[in-house]
């Protein structure tokens, strides 16, 4: 008998009530999985701005493979990729998963609600956080290799469509981590992508994995990704050297740890590189310099950065590749000011700098990212928290860059904010 099936069966003789459908804030029983719930949805016609995509609906619960897990899902994290899914840019997720529809949500906490026949590691009750990287586990790279080199290697939430924003969601078994137990639902649910992110950014290109003492640039510092990179970078005894765009979020990256903070609306130097040799190029390379320059009034003068944290893209890349220093690394993992990213090769092959593309992160390094959340090293500082009702317009504000510094979150089933058990959400849920 399977998990669910059990607890299907224990609670028909307890006469507990089970119902096809559950409103929001409402609790099944405990492994009691209903026929349908409610999601928001994106469908391929409605390919637009967060609030026209994503719409509330009822579709049926996921069924589950032998090696996947339903989990609950308490709260949810708010990151780009549920802008991107919606906009349909810069791919459709329906042309490569094929559905119907789909959920988005790539960060979540929540409890195991059943679990397929071939899962061992989790059991119904289980408190958890979700990794989002998936991928068959059959070839070579995840037997030996590294698993975000599989050709099977997919995001769940944006390549799959049964993310977090939704009652329930499907995962497979590896991406299940334990919840720290002293962080709320809310919180445990807003760090995980951006964290091991910039986890696998830092410690995951060998030889160029981060050192004590060295000195990195991140740029957007205050964001989900540079928050948790300041925090990773400082607890490693390492120098960072943060980017904002608003004197506001100043003293928030000081107090992430930052060595020192730069804002970039002091400099003209953005977009993408002047023609070398035109006039143009000379204003743009007088204004990199002073830039460079900044960078040195912190790291002392003539030292430039070790490693250049990068996912602004088109707008910065010319920078990022001047002021990474010689034998020093470019790591990369998105373009969100556009994907035509150009630079001054010369500085690249005179300067043997690395640039290195970087993905979200395997199971390895999305625990030792999660160990350090839960020894406290990482505080996830969760900017803000949304209702059910908003995940749209939560999405809507990061995508106009108006949400305040570090990671969003949304309530999914946890009734209210501040509860951190199982027990907590059964006492305040209307059951
Ligand atoms: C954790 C959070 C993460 C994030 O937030 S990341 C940010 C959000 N994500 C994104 O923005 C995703 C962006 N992704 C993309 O835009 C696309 O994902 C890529 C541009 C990266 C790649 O596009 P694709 O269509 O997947 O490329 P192909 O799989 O490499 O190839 C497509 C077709 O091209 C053929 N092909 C590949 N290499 C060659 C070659 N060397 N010579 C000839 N053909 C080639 C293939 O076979 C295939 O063809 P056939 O479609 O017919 O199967
Ligand atoms: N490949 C992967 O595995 C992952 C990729 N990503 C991608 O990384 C990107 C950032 O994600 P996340 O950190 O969560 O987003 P946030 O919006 O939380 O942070 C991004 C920060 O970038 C800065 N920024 C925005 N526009 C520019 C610009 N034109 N020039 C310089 N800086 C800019 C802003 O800071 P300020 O205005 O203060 O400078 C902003 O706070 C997204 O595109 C996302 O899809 C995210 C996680 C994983």
């Amino acid at each position: 008998m399977t998990a669910t099936a059990e607890a299907n069966d224990n609670q028909t003789r307890e006469g507990a009530p089970v119902k096809d459908l559950y409103e929001i804030g409402e609790i099944p029983p405990l492994g009691h999985v209903p026929k349908n719930m409610y999601a928001w949805t994106i469908r391929r016609e409605r390919h637009g701005p967060p609030e026209d995509a994503m719409k509330l609906e009822v579709v049926p619960t996921w069924e589950l493979d032998s090696h996947e897990v339903l989990v609950l899902v308490m709260a949810a994290g708010v990151n780009y990729n549920g802008i991107w899914a919606g906009l349909g840019q810069p791919i459709s997720p329906f042309d490569g998963h094929g559905a119907a529809y789909h959920i988005a949500g790539s960060d979540a906490s929540g409890i195991v609600w059943a679990v397929g026949d071939k899962v061992k590691r989790w059991k119904v009750g289980d408190e958890v956080v979700v990794h989002c990287n998936q991928d068959d586990g059959d070839d070579e790279e995840c037997n030996g290799g590294d698993p975000m080199f599989s050709t099977s290697q997919r995001i769940w939430g944006y390549e799959t469509p049964d993310g977090s924003f939704s009652q329930f969601t499907r995962v497979q078994a590896q991406q299940l981590m334990p919840r720290p137990r002293h962080l709320t639902w809310e919180e445990s649910a807003c760090y995980t992508l951006t964290l091991a992110t910039a986890y696998r950014m830092l410690f995951g290109h060998h030889p160029h994995e981060l050192k004590p003492g060295q000195n990195v640039l991140v740029w957007g510092a205050s964001g989900g990704l540079g928050s948790y990179a300041i925090q990773l970078i400082t607890a490693a005894g390492a120098n960072a050297i943060g980017v904002i765009s608003d004197e506001d979020k100043r003293q928030f990256v000081l107090d992430l740890g930052a060595k020192g903070v730069i804002n970039r609306k002091d400099f003209k130097c953005w977009g993408q590189l002047p023609t070398v040799g035109s006039p143009e190029y000379a204003e743009w390379f007088a204004e990199a310099r002073k830039f460079g320059k900044a960078i040195w009034d912190i790291t002392g003068k003539g030292n430039n950065v070790d490693i250049v944290f990068e996912h602004p893209g088109e707008a910065t890349f010319p920078v990022s590749t001047l002021v990474c220093k010689k034998g020093g690394m470019v790591v990369i993992c998105a373009g969100t000011s556009g994907f035509n990213c150009t630079f001054d090769v010369r500085y690249m092959w005179m300067h043997q700098k690395r640039l290195q593309g970087s993905h979200f992160a395997h199971l390895k390094q999305a625990s030792a990212a999660n160990k350090l959340m839960i020894e406290r090293r990482i505080d996830p500082y969760m900017s803000e928290v949304f209702p059910w009702d908003q995940i749209p317009k939560a999405h809507t504000k990061m995508w106009k860059n108006q949400h305040a510094p570090g990671n969003m979150s949304v309530l999914v089933c946890a009734p209210t904010t501040g509860l951190r058990t199982y027990e907590d959400v059964l006492e305040a849920s209307t059951r």
